[in-house]
């Protein structure tokens, strides 16, 4: 069996970061206009804070204002509220993210409900969620876009492919159902009550890994030459007494099977800062009611 074709999300990643840059200097040339984005992170997560400085420099390189709002862990839910109001009526800003997971005494839901739709680039809140499903225009999020163009790198055309998602999150597993479904992909969602998972999962000629859970789909679930993107994330103990990441797929193994797959790091973590900078230009573009290039 020949090995498979890897996915470089990294590569890829950097070509949207491209489009954006060039659709932010046009919005600036033709409307006079320059998107701006704030990511507001409550706490010291040390991850939480590389990822939030990583984004600001990349929002800042394709031309668009960055601004973070960084508030203390014990920061009340009522002055987070206050942070996002303020974002919402600041016509600066056109598109506010905010870094999960909030601490405890914070009511996640709340605070994600109380972005202004049109600024919610995260794609997260109800009614993005039903302009999605309904094939209205939205803000969808990051990490399925980056997932689907990944696939579509290898698979020019999705429609009539069996797809199998694994996972059932708001944040990954049912927004990228959703945008499999509108490229006429057969969509089965699989999860931690599906029956015969490994069956379910062989008849997959895409397989999209979003549950959480280190190097759980093996070699022996995938089809010969299916394309797989690995969602996962997860820091794990390596043999020199640090850490390591790894995905959701047992990445050796699955490649000698699979037709094309992506690397992590290195695939789909990339793609969603590079698609959360696409909403941002596309969040300006709407709320100044022009054209976008990207949706
Ligand atoms: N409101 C909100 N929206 C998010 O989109 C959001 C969030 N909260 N909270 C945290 C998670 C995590 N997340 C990542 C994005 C990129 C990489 C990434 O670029 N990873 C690289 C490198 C990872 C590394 O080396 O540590 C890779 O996979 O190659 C990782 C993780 C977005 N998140």
């Amino acid at each position: 069996m020949s090995e498979a074709k890897i996915i470089d999300g990294k590569q890829i990643a950097a070509s949207v970061r491209a489009d954006v840059a060039a659709e932010v200097a046009r919005l600036q040339k033709e409307h006079g206009l320059k998107p701006g984005l704030a990511v507001v992170l409550v706490g010291e997560d040390p991850a939480s804070k590389v990822y939030v400085a990583n984004k600001a420099k990349q929002t800042v390189e394709v031309g668009m204002n960055s601004w973070e709002h960084r508030l203390p862990a014990e920061t009340s839910e009522a002055d987070v509220l206050a942070v996002v109001d303020k974002l919402n009526n600041d016509p600066a800003c056109h598109g506010i993210l905010v870094q999960l997971p909030l601490p405890k005494h914070i009511n996640a839901e709340k605070v994600l409900n109380s972005i202004n739709p049109d600024k919610d680039v995260d794609g997260f809140h109800p009614v993005n969620v039903g302009r999605l499903w309904v094939g209205e225009r939205a803000l969808v999020p990051c990490t399925p876009t980056g997932s689907v163009i990944l696939a579509k790198s290898v698979l020019p055309s999705l429609s009539g492919l069996d797809a199998v998602v694994i996972g059932r999150s708001n944040i990954v597993g049912k927004p990228v159902a959703a945008l499999l479904l509108r490229e006429n992909c057969s969509v089965t969602i699989a999860h931690s009550r599906t029956k015969n998972i490994e069956d379910v999962v062989k008849r997959a000629d895409l397989v999209v890994a979003a549950v959480g859970i280190p190097e759980m789909v093996k070699a022996s679930w995938i089809k010969p030459g299916a394309t797989i993107i690995d969602v996962g994330i997860n820091r794990v103990p390596s043999e020199n007494g640090k850490t390591k990441l790894v995905g959701d797929v047992a990445y050796e193994e699955c490649a000698k099977v699979a037709g094309a797959i992506t690397p992590v790091p290195g695939g789909v973590g990339p793609m969603t800062i590079a698609c959360l900078l696409r909403n941002a230009a596309q969040a300006a573009a709407m709320i100044a009611g022009v054209k976008s290039a990207f949706a």
